[in-house]
């Protein structure tokens, strides 16, 4: 018997962890998500990654009087990276227009780290996945227009490629699900590690 916590408030990452596991309890973890001094992007995401399971993790213990089944707990985030910058959430029609101009008629990477931390072992294994994504030229009064549609406002960004976004995405190296908000690939070798497998436990239901 296992039991899998989300650590995410995000509805893409619930779908899409939908797809490898059936039943898991949604955690939202919050955690302060500023870029540190000189941090290199990878080295973001990963942290990122790692103390949102953490602290959903923590956020479990203390709501939970019985430690009869120890939980796995999934920590993902996902951010745009444009020549090493990282690219956080826009606050602002301008702070979209400052992120889709240094996006537009080029290509830009998206990480997406993952950690799973089991309690049971205490122990965690993470992936971090980098996905090219190339756009096309971009003007400013599609951005305003975009903006309008309500569609950037909680995006890494400022897109989203699974929605109108996409109408900017001219191609893509890597893994579509990673830039959505959950490599699906990836995630699912992880939970294997652990001895889970998604094919034989969706057999099973
Ligand atoms: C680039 C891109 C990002 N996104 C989303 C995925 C993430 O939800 C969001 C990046 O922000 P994150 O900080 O990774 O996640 P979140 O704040 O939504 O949720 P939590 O921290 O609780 O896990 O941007 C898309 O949905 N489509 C895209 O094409």
């Amino acid at each position: 018997m296992f039991m899998v916590i989300l650590g995410s408030a995000s509805p893409r990452r619930q779908e899409l962890l939908k797809q490898l596991i059936a039943k898991f309890t949604v955690l939202p973890a919050n955690i302060d998500e500023s870029v540190g001094d000189s941090e290199s992007a990878v080295n973001y995401v990963e942290r990122m990654a790692n103390e949102k399971a953490m602290a959903a993790f923590a956020k479990w213990k203390s709501a939970t009087h019985s430690m009869d089944v120890l939980p796995i707990v999934v920590g993902s985030d996902t951010s745009v990276v444009v020549d090493g910058k990282v690219l956080g959430k826009p606050d602002s029609l301008a702070s979209a227009k400052l992120m889709l101009r240094s996006l537009s008629g080029r290509s830009h990477q998206v990480m997406t780290a993952v950690c799973l931390y089991d309690g049971r072992f205490e122990q965690s294994n993470s992936v971090n996945v980098i996905t090219e994504v190339e756009f096309r030229v971009i003007s400013d009064l599609e951005i305003e227009q975009y903006w309008k549609t309500g569609e950037p406002q909680d995006k890494a960004g400022s897109y989203a490629i699974q929605g109108l976004g996409s109408i900017f995405v001219s191609s893509i190296k890597g893994s579509y699900s990673a830039v959505v908000g959950l490599p699906l690939y990836e995630t699912a070798k992880l939970f294997e590690q652990l001895g889970i497998h998604p094919l034989q436990e969706m057999s099973h239901e």
